[in-house]
């Protein structure tokens, strides 16, 4: 198996400003396989656009090490990051502002990566042509940015991010300012490029939702990688013999190389879980139980008035989500 194209080992970013410091990542950890297409997660300020940040060679981690495509990013001169930002990596933003130009067209925004990169004129508009027509624009090429709705700009941002052939592709928020059909184009386009050209590429969201796109979604929660959710897709057979696509969605709790793991904090809250915890070995894993008594910080009551306390099953079905193997997904259909 070839080496993970990012490798990102105990990151941290801490934030200085005036006499605050930020921390906001937080000896994160995180591993991408060459080819995948797959989501970071996680509510605001987590740390999604940090992390993407320093993935992206954009900004420095404080401490950590993080390696991309076989370059230690944190041993590249600045020249060396430069050229690492135009060729290896690309961007998708949410504004597509931040991507095109507005007085070139669709053609000409492609190609200024390329005039940049020194392509000559023929290649350039080759590769131009054929990476409008893959994000399906290819007649709308001399359209100007105005003339474009805000998917279709989208995809000419995308267009203007493979320009240089990278092998990386992150995407932060890209669907952010869309409806949800466009939305679908957008995904089924990382998809195509994907199957095409082999691009790996990452998309952060603050949206779960985005698990029905990827087949891997790694949650950040207080700038650590907390839970990792893998889609698989089963094709069954209905009554009418048509068939029908249905998508399983397993979550697992990540634990770090040291061995710790985040408990989500509904999960805290529920089973009134402290700053303790008893750790029971059965013979297929481990149960985690609260300790009887111990004060119970997070500032969520127990259970809602209104709604009954937890049953005996759905506490063992819901403890089965920690374990690694064989645990039961929950099962979605699209
Ligand atoms: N340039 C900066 N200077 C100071 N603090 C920052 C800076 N950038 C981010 N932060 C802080 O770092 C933490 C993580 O921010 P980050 O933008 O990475 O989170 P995020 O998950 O991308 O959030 P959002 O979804 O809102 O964009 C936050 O507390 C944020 O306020």
């Amino acid at each position: 198996m070839s080496e993970p194209i990012i490798i990102c080992e105990n990151l941290v970013k801490i934030y200085k400003l005036a006499q605050v410091e930020v921390l906001a990542l937080q000896g994160l950890d995180l591993t991408v396989e060459r080819g995948e297409v797959m989501a970071l997660v996680g509510p605001s300020g987590s740390g999604k656009t940090s992390l993407m940040n320093v993935i992206g060679g954009l900004d420095r981690p404080t401490a950590g090490r993080v390696v991309v495509a076989g370059q230690e990013l944190l041993k590249l001169s600045d020249r060396q990051l430069n050229h690492y930002r135009r060729h290896v990596v690309g961007f998708v933003w949410q504004q597509v502002a931040r991507n095109l130009v507005p007085y070139l067209n669709a053609e000409q925004n492609v190609e200024l990566p390329m005039l940049m990169a020194g392509i000559k004129p023929a290649e350039r508009k080759a590769w131009a042509n054929e990476l409008l027509e893959v994000v399906g624009l290819g007649n709308r090429k001399k359209h100007k940015l105005a003339q474009l709705s805000g998917g279709e700009q989208q995809r000419v941002a995308i267009a203007v991010a493979l320009a240089n052939k990278p092998q990386l592709l992150l995407a932060d928020e890209p669907t952010g300012e869309l409806d949800s059909a466009t939305a679908k184009t957008i995904f089924d386009i990382f998809h195509k490029l994907n199957e095409m050209y082999g691009i790996t590429v990452v998309i952060v969201s603050h949206d779960p939702q985005i698990s029905r796109h990827v087949s891997r979604t790694v949650a950040i929660r207080d700038g650590k990688t907390s839970t990792e959710t893998l889609r698989q897709v089963v094709e069954t057979e209905k009554e009418d013999e048509a068939k029908e696509e249905q998508h399983h969605f397993i979550e697992y709790t990540v634990l770090d190389p040291a061995g710790r793991l985040q408990v989500p904090e509904e999960y805290r809250e529920l089973y009134r879980i402290g700053r303790r915890v008893i750790l029971e070995t059965l013979p297929d894993g481990i149960v985690i139980r609260p300790v009887p008594g111990e004060e119970v910080t997070t500032v969520q009551p127990l259970v809602d008035e209104d709604e009954p306390p937890p049953k005996k099953q759905n506490l063992v079905s819901r403890i089965r989500k920690f374990l690694p193997m064989g645990s039961k997904g929950e099962s979605e259909q699209k």
